[in-house]
C-alpha cells in the first residue's frame, strides 16, 4: 500500500488529532516528501556531504580491513580474525564457534556486525566485523566450491586520529605477530613427501610424540642442540644483517637405531615446524629438486635420510649423470637446491641430513655454511639408559642400576636395543634383569671376536 502526503492529511483531518498521530503524520509526510519529491541523486549527494562532513569533524579514524585483495585473500583480515578470535569470547555478544580438521583446538570468532573493544599501551580501538550480503551472481567465486560466497566481509578497526602512527606502525604488526603465534600453536605438524616429483598433496598429520624430554642423548649434547636451535629461530635479524640467508644445515651421523629419525621429531616438536621428507630417488633431476625445495613453506625441516644410500653423492669430480648410476640428481644439484642462490627464496629451513657412514661423504658436503652442526648420535650411555627406563618403565632408579652402569661401559649398545628390552615384560625389575643378561651376552662375544683376533695375530 502506497501514501502519498494529500491523502494522508485528508485522513487525518476526519479524526480528532491526538498528539502521537500527528508526530506519525508529520514523520509521514517527510518521508514521502523526501522519497517522491527529491530526486534520488540530489538525496545521495546531500547524504555524501553528511558523512563527509560529519567524518571530517569526527576526532575518529577507521580502516577497513577487506577478506579479499583481488583473488587472493589479505593477510591483514586473516590476522584480524586469529587475533580477535581471543578477544572475542571476552568483549563481544554473540561469537562463532568452529574446528578445522588440521586444527587442534577450537577456534572462536566475533559474529556478524559485533563490535570487540581492544587495547593497547594505553590506546582503545573497536573492532567491528562488517558483513554485507550480495547477490551471489554479482560476485567473484573465491574458491573452487560451486557455490559463490555471498557475503562480503570486512573488518573496521576504529580508534582516535592521533594514535594513527601508533596503529599503523605498532599495534597491526603486533596483531600480525601474535596471529602467528596462534595459527603456529594451532596448526597440527605435518610431514609431507615426495612422489613423482611433487609435494604429496595431502600431508600426513605428524604424531611422532619424541621429544627433547624423552630423547635418550647424552645430557650435554641434549641441552647443546636445544640452545643452538633457540638460537636459530630468533636469529632472523642476524641473518639479514649479515646477508645470508635464514636456514641451517645439521648432520645426524652413527650407527643405525642411535636415535637419529628420533632426534628429527623431537626438532620439529619442540620448533612446531613441518617436515619434508625427501626420497631423493624419486626426485626427476636437478631442476626438479630445486622445484621441490622452492615448494617448502617456511618454517619447516628438509630431511634427506641415508644421505650416502639414496644416491652416489661421495664425489663432486665425477658428477654427471652416468657416473650416477642413471640418477638425474648430481651432487652439485644438491649443493646449488640447498645451499645456491634459490635457497634463499623461502626462510627458516633446517636442513637435515643423515647417515650411518659420515666417511663416505663428499667434504663439499660438510663444510660450514651447509652443514653447519655435525651431531654424533652414539652408543647408549648411563645417562641415556637412565631416560630411556624413565620413559618405558616410569623409574628414577632401581638397585639394578649400578650394574647396568659397570656393563654399559663395556659394551656397545644401541637405544634401540636396549628400548626392546625394555619392552618385553611389563615388571620392572624383569625387564631389568633381561637388559643385564643381554649386555653380559654382548660381553661375552666381543671378548670371544677380540681372543679370536689375538689368536690369529699370533
Ligand atoms: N636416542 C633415543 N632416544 C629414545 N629412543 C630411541 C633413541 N634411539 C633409538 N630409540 C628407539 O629406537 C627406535 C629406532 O630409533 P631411530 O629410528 O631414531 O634410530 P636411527 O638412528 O634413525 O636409525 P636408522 O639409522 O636405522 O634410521 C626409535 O623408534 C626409538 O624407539
Amino acid at each position: 500500500m502506497k501514501f502519498d502526503a494529500k491523502s494522508l492529511v485528508s485522513t487525518m483531518a476526519k479524526f480528532d488529532t491526538k498528539p502521537f498521530v500527528s508526530a506519525m503524520a508529520s514523520i509521514m509526510v517527510m518521508r514521502t516528501i523526501k522519497n517522491e519529491l527529491i530526486p534520488h541523486e540530489l538525496l545521495s549527494f546531500f547524504q555524501c556531504g553528511v558523512d563527509h562532513l560529519s567524518r571530517r569533524f569526527s576526532p575518529q579514524f577507521t580502516v577497513v580491513i577487506e577478506e579479499f585483495q583481488g583473488m587472493a585473500r589479505n593477510q591483514v583480515f586473516e590476522a584480524a580474525e586469529a587475533y580477535l578470535g581471543t578477544k572475542a569470547t571476552v568483549s563481544a555478544e554473540r561469537v562463532t564457534v568452529s574446528k578445522a580438521d588440521d586444527h587442534k583446538d577450537l577456534s572462536f570468532n566475533m559474529d556478524r556486525n559485533e563490535e570487540v573493544s581492544d587495547d593497547f599501551e594505553g590506546v582503545s580501538v573497536k573492532w567491528k566485523l562488517i558483513c554485507i550480503q550480495v547477490d551471489s551472481s554479482r560476485i567473484r567465486h573465491y574458491d573452487n566450491d560451486s557455490s559463490a560466497v555471498a557475503e562480503i566481509r570486512s573488518y573496521e578497526l576504529t580508534f582516535h586520529k592521533k594514535h594513527k602512527n601508533k596503529i599503523f606502525n605498532s599495534y597491526l604488526p603486533y596483531v600480525m605477530e601474535i596471529a602467528r603465534q596462534i595459527k603456529q600453536g594451532n596448526m597440527a605438524i605435518k610431514i609431507h613427501s615426495n612422489e613423482y616429483g611433487y609435494w604429496n598433496r595431502e600431508p600426513v598429520k605428524f604424531n611422532h610424540p619424541m621429544s627433547f624430554d624423552t630423547l635418550a642423548v647424552d645430557e650435554k649434547l641434549q641441552r647443546e642442540i636445544v640452545n643452538d636451535l633457540d638460537k636459530f629461530v630468533k636469529a632472523k635479524e642476524f641473518y639479514r644483517r649479515t646477508g645470508k640467508a635464514w636456514k641451517r644445515g645439521y648432520l645426524l651421523y652413527g650407527p643405525p637405531g642411535t636415535g637419529k629419525s628420533s632426534l628429527i621429531a623431537a626438532m620439529a616438536n619442540y620448533l612446531h615446524y613441518d617436515i619434508y621428507d625427501l626420497d631423493l630417488a624419486v626426485v626427476g633431476d636437478n631442476r626438479n629438486l630445486k622445484d621441490l625445495i622452492l615448494g617448502m613453506s617456511s618454517r619447516s625441516i628438509l630431511v634427506i635420510e641415508d644421505i650416502d644410500c639414496t644416491i652416489k653423492l661421495q664425489n663432486r669430480e665425477e658428477d654427471t649423470e652416468a657416473s650416477n648410476n642413471g640418477h638425474k640428481v648430481t651432487l652439485s644439484g644438491l649443493l646449488n637446491a640447498t645451499d645456491g642462490l634459490w635457497s634463499c627464496c623461502a626462510e627458516e629451513h633446517i636442513i637435515v641430513f643423515t647417515t650411518n657412514h659420515k666417511e663416505r661423504l663428499d667434504p663439499a658436503l660438510l663444510r660450514p655454511g651447509r652443514m653447519d652442526k655435525q651431531i654424533h648420535l652414539s652408543y647408549c650411555n648411563f645417562s641415556a639408559f637412565k631416560q630411556l627406563a624413565m620413559n618405558y618403565l616410569c623409574i628414577t632408579q632401581h638397585e639394578l642400576y649400578e650394574k647396568i652402569e659397570q656393563l654399559l661401559g663395556q659394551v656397545e649398545v644401541t637405544p634401540a636395543e636396549i628400548a626392546e628390552e625394555l619392552t618385553k615384560d611389563v615388571d620392572a625389575t624383569e625387564c631389568l634383569q633381561d637388559l643385564i643378561k643381554f649386555l653380559q651376552e654382548k660381553k661375552m662375544i666381543k671378548e670371544e671376536v677380540k681372543n679370536e683376533g689375538n689368536v690369529k695375530e699370533e
